[in-house]
């Protein structure tokens, strides 16, 4: 349903609950995807009429599975999804934005400014497979709608620190996944992937993630690269 006179989804009345006091920065975020994300390609306009309930709550929904004061690497994060309603959500998160596509980090640049984010959250530009030096010993990875689960393994597992969390969401092939790439998860040293679902006070259906741990002896490390993967923002 939308707000006829706008063509934009209303507000939910879970927002209020989910966003606390990243409330104001939700519905500004929410104004920045129906306007610039829309006319930039980077949001469908057919979503503008479930940009709250598709997208923005979909994404911070999963904040029960985090754990307090981390740093979280968001790989392929396209608009901002899930890293950028996350950050509103809990302010005690710490958020790194990777994109490969210049037009896509150039937004996030701009939004991550004008939702006052700067302090906690870094756009970096560049393939999750070469964010080591810039995001690597993070304490969880978490991507949305990004790559099957074998390719998310080999790119987030780098990234992670050795009891770290890959947190990646998925649909309702999550079960499936986990099956058919337990050798990928295996080999980059990713252990007890399971199926949680979470989010349902806020979101319904409810949304469905893979977890796994990153063990202690892990992947190899690749070696660090010589040249910075092209460009990121300092935080502050
Ligand atoms: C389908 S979009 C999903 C965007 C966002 N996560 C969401 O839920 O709306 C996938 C995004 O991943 C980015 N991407 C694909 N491969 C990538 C890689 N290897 N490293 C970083 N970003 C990548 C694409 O440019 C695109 O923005």
């Amino acid at each position: 349903m939308t707000d006829g006179s706008t063509g934009v989804e209303p507000e939910p009345a879970v927002a209020g609950d989910l966003f606390g006091t990243g409330l104001a920065g939700a519905r500004q975020y929410v104004e920045l995807l129906a306007t610039a994300g829309v006319e930039r390609g980077l949001i469908g306009p057919r979503e503008t009429d479930r940009l709250w309930s598709r997208h923005v709550v979909n994404s911070a929904a999963v904040t029960e599975v985090f754990p307090a004061d981390v740093r979280v690497v968001d790989i392929g994060t396209g608009a901002g999804l899930p890293g950028i309603p996350l950050a509103l959500a809990r302010p005690d998160l710490r958020v790194d934005l990777v994109e490969t596509l210049e037009r896509r980090v150039v937004f996030l640049r701009e939004a991550v400014e004008a939702l006052g984010l700067t302090g906690r959250c870094r756009v970096v530009h560049g393939r999750a497979e070469s964010v080591i030096d810039e995001c690597g010993e993070a304490d969880v990875v978490t991507s949305r709608a990004v790559a099957p689960l074998h390719r998310l393994a080999g790119w987030s597992a780098p990234l992670l620190r050795a009891g770290g969390l890959l947190l990646a969401m998925k649909g309702q092939s999550a079960a499936d996944e986990i099956v058919r790439d337990a050798a990928a998860l295996d080999r980059a040293g990713l252990v007890g992937a399971e199926v949680v679902t979470t989010g349902g006070r806020w979101t319904d259906p409810a949304v469905t993630i893979v977890r796994a741990t990153r063990s202690a002896g892990g992947p190899p490390r690749p070696r660090s690269r010589t040249r910075p993967s092209r460009r990121s923002t300092g935080r502050g």
